[in-house]
């Protein structure tokens, strides 16, 4: 396994790029630590999969450089690279058995028979298809087929890293679960190095120890589940994880306030903006307190989540949300609060604390 190391590297479809605007991937400058688990999440058309192709070497990047373990390898091949890929739709040999399909890729590499015949039945236990191994692929389900994909690339021990690219997409929502955690453990045990797109925050947060999350071609954060969550750098990030999302209000500032409309909300210190950063509040519905005092708010919906109630309100003229306790009382004259932990600033779309390096 290896370290992936991502130097300044942009990436333009187009041949002659002019503006921002014009490259897939805007700059990406970070270094990947062997054996961590990243998931690269983000909406589509972000750019997840267009930096896993750079990582691969299906793509070259039209700047910069890609190094596994300090080595450039750049202009390598994707199998000179020595790396495992799951796809998003299974890449399997139809005509073989599911034993010869998991044994392909190490007889390939000349591993020794016996030592290939412990590690297929290793995984056939692990993908729960042991009961299948004699059976050709073709009759197998989508679920079954990609299982089968999936266990390609985790037999090998011997790669710099293992991609994924989207590789629960057509595998039914209870054995989702399955696979995810099973992925995790798979992690822990044998620490590879993986990478693996998706759109979806759940599979991310579950999957990794490090979410990439990207955003219009850009890495806007990358951090553990609860860093996303407490401190999120960037609004698409506070927006984009939790359920619902970070409420973001736009603000001015006054000294060491910022004024939320007519009202007056303090902060610790007089935080360091220009004038003429756009500057905007965002406040998790987990921090958001609701009772009689406080800011007026009219409601407009409550949603039953099982234990928690969803209070969407409107504040100012601009939709809110709370999640506040089953049993909170919902008062007719309803007002809001804000827990002072749960306060964060962005200016021009940045947590102003980390504006110096974003
Ligand atoms: N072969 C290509 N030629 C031109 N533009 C491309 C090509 N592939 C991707 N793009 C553009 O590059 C941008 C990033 O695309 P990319 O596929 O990397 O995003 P993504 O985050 O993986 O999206 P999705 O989740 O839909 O797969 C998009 O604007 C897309 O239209």
């Amino acid at each position: 396994m290896a370290s992936i190391t991502l130097d300044q590297i942009r990436h333009a479809y187009n041949p002659n790029p002019v503006s921002d605007a014009d490259y897939a991937l805007r700059e990406v400058d970070h270094e990947w630590v062997d054996g961590g688990a990243y998931a690269l999440l983000g909406p589509s058309g972000c750019g997840k999969t267009t930096l896993l192709n750079i990582i691969s070497g299906l793509l070259h990047p039209s700047h910069g450089r890609i190094l596994f373990d300090g080595k450039d390898v750049t202009e390598l091949s994707t199998q000179a690279r020595n790396i495992a890929q799951v796809f998003q739709f299974p890449v399997i040999y139809d005509t073989m058995t599911v034993y010869d399909n998991l044994a392909f890729p190490l007889r390939n590499r000349k591993v020794p028979e016996a030592e290939v015949d412990r590690r297929v039945r290793e995984m056939l236990d692990i993908i729960d298809l042991a009961d299948w191994s004699k059976r050709k692929a073709r009759g197998l389900t989508a679920d079954q087929k990609q299982k089968i994909s999936l266990g390609r690339g985790l037999v090998r021990n011997d790669v710099n890293a293992i991609l994924f690219d989207e590789p629960l997409t057509v595998i039914d929502p209870h054995m989702k679960w399955v696979l995810r955690s099973q992925l995790k453990r798979l992690h822990k045990k044998f620490g590879f190095t993986m990478v693996y797109v998706t759109h979806d925050q759940t599979e991310a947060l579950t999957f990794a120890d490090k979410v990439v999350v990207m955003f219009e071609g850009q890495i806007v954060q990358i951090g553990t589940p609860a860093e996303l969550f407490e401190k999120p750098r960037h609004t698409f990030v506070g927006y984009f994880i939790g359920s619902p999302g970070m409420n973001i209000m736009p603000v001015r500032l006054e000294g060491s306030a910022v004024l939320l409309g007519q009202e007056r909300l303090d902060l610790v210190a007089a935080p360091s903006v220009n004038p003429a950063d756009r500057l905007e509040l965002g406040i998790r519905p987990e921090f958001i307190r609701l009772g009689q005092s406080g800011l007026p708010v009219t409601v407009t919906r409550v949603e039953d989540i099982g234990r928690r109630k969803i209070v969407r309100a409107e504040l100012q003229g601009q939709p809110i949300a709370a999640v506040v306790n089953e049993d909170t009382e919902i008062p007719t004259d309803a007002h809001v609060s804000f827990d002072p932990a749960g306060l964060n600033l962005y200016a021009n779309s940045w947590r102003v604390e980390e504006r110096a390096s974003p």
